[in-house]
């Protein structure tokens, strides 16, 4: 895996929230440290090609602009706070997610007994607490067959044994070759996961610590 950022700036409005020349990582996990309000969200969601921004991103030679549809199904994207319908079942939401990532069933099913939703996932997603709501979103995050995961915030409102069990989670797919970018403001456990690289946004740019 190949990403490269070039030439990047993104404002809201007239604030400007990201300005750099480059910013490159190959294979790994990384990690994205960083106060609140300095532009990890708005990294992420340039990434995966959920907002406008000037610039170039490629992932192994492919152009988000150039290729969106190519470029969105080599990525998956973890939101810090989930939104989804209220009225849907979490067995409707991943049914959805497998048809569009053309997932086996068996995956699901491993996926939701890992995270201890599957006696949930009839129920309508609104009666959800944060907690499984942010499950079923990491869940939803490992359907299908991505080169790059990025996850915003996955550790808030999980408990400890969910946080473990994505930590290893994390660990399997980084050894089938998948890369990830997450970010935290919780310190990542260093002996639960060795990460690859460590970055913080400083003065709109991306910065390795
Ligand atoms: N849709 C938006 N419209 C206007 N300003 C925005 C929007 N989204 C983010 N911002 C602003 O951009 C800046 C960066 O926000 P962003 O959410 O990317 O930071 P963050 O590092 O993820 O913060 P946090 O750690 O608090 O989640 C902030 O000043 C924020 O107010």
């Amino acid at each position: 895996m190949n990403l490269t950022l070039n030439n990047i700036c993104k404002k809201y409005g007239s604030h400007t929230v990201l300005e750099f020349d480059e910013w490159k990582i190959n294979s790994g996990i990384y990690w994205l440290k960083g106060g609140n309000g300095t532009g990890k969200t708005t990294l992420f969601r340039i990434i995966s090609g959920q907002t406008p921004f000037e610039g170039t991103v490629l992932l192994n030679e492919i152009n988000l602009k150039k290729q969106p549809t190519n470029f969105r199904s080599k990525i998956s994207y973890a939101e810090a706070e989930p939104q989804y319908p209220l009225f849907v079942t979490g067995k409707e939401l991943l049914n959805f997610y497998a048809a569009i990532r053309k997932a086996s069933q068996s995956d699901i099913d491993s996926l939701t007994d890992l995270f201890e939703m599957t006696a949930y996932l009839n129920q309508k997603i609104g009666d959800y607490s944060s907690g499984m709501l942010k499950k079923l979103s990491l869940i939803c995050v490992f359907i299908g067959d991505v080169s790059l995961y990025i996850l915003d915030e996955p550790l808030i409102t999980i408990d400890t044994a969910s946080a473990d069990k994505l930590y290893r989670l994390i660990i399997e797919k980084s050894e089938q070759g998948k890369s990830f970018l997450i970010s935290s403001h919780q310190e990542i456990d260093a002996a639960k996961l060795k990460v690859d690289g460590v970055f913080v946004i400083e003065n709109k740019k991306v910065m390795i610590c």
